[in-house]
């Protein structure tokens, strides 16, 4: 299958909120290319993207990148990301040069374009997400490195999003305990929460190509023995209780999950929900207290929080 690259060129503010809206549009992933990376000063190795050169970075402003069928109605996603630019001018963030361009890919191409801006990460001290083609000499005995090969779906590790709720599921996961994942995208919750302990996780997503993905990804880790995948629809017709849920997703989606949670939590069980930009938290907080769960802590990352809630 070919593909169309959609470039939208806007502002280093806007990236966020830019790369969101485009996978709410349909896209399954975004690249940036700002070139801030060409002056940052890395920590330690992983992030790192060899061969960084300046023409394949803007002079000004940031480009997110993200790529959609040929055979789709490519029009009218162009249309949509111009409108989208205006939208963030209205929500006083800069749009930036507010530029959208596109360009026909090979399958070929597109693939190769996306390796080049997925490199090992570090998300704690222990955990490691790692594309698959990439290798890593783990550099700790408890290491938890979690494999990838995203492909089309949303969870490369990169996303604010994801990452805090890695941070979150370092600590919550029970040990031996159970978790469900809802909207696990590429899988990388699921197989972060089998690695770091859980007896069974059920990874759900209302998207057959993250389903896919997920499956493949929980077979690469080699932990297809406690994780299922599954397509569903928030916690629609999940029976029985877990220890934990897991949810990336954007708030008004969690908002419409809530309401289920206390069926599907066990007592004293924990519930992490991310994906939620600053503006949403009161509301996304509001609709926890609404349904008895007691807020448990709040993590930041930028604009984005993830919050975890218990059930009393
Ligand atoms: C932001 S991605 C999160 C992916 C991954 N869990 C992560 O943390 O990187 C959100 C995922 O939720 C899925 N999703 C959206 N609405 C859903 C729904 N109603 N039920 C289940 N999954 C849903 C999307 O298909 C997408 O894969």
């Amino acid at each position: 299958m070919n593909w169309v690259e959609v470039c939208v060129h806007t502002s280093r503010e806007a990236v966020e909120a830019v790369s969101f809206r485009l996978q709410e549009m349909g896209a399954d992933g975004v690249s940036i290319e700002d070139p801030e990376v060409l002056e940052r000063e890395w920590e330690s190795p992983f992030g790192e993207i060899p061969a960084l050169s300046m023409e394949d970075y803007p002079s000004e402003g940031v480009r997110v990148k993200c790529y959609i069928p040929e055979t789709s109605d490519v029009t009218a996603f162009v249309r949509r990301a111009e409108s989208l630019m205006k939208e963030i001018e209205e929500h006083g963030l800069d749009p930036g040069p507010a530029r959208v361009t596109t360009r026909k890919m090979s399958e070929e191409s597109w693939a190769e374009a996306w390796k080049a801006y997925y490199k090992p990460v570090r998300i704690s001290k222990r955990m490691i997400v790692k594309p698959v083609w990439e290798s890593y000499e783990p550099d700790r005995d408890d290491q938890v490195i979690i494999e990838l090969d995203p492909g089309m779906a949303f969870g490369t590790g990169t996303h604010p999003t994801t990452t805090l709720c890695l941070q979150l599921l370092e600590r919550y996961v029970p040990c031996r305990g159970s978790v469900i994942d809802v909207g696990c995208g590429s899988g990388i919750l699921s197989v972060a929460a089998a690695k770091l302990g859980a007896e069974t996780v059920l990874a759900l997503d209302l998207d057959d190509v993250a389903v896919t993905s997920a499956e493949a990804n929980v077979r690469l880790n080699g932990v297809q023995d406690r994780v299922r995948v599954r397509q569903g629809d928030l916690l629609r017709g999940v029976t029985g209780q877990v220890d934990l849920i897991v949810a990336n997703i954007l708030a008004e989606i969690i908002v419409r999950m809530l309401p289920d949670v206390p069926r599907v939590l066990k007592d004293k069980g924990h519930l992490i929900v991310s994906g939620v930009i600053q503006e949403k938290e009161k509301l996304v907080r509001g609709e926890l207290e609404k349904q008895g769960l007691q807020i448990v802590e709040a993590i930041r990352d930028g604009d984005w929080v993830a919050i975890v809630a218990k059930k009393v």
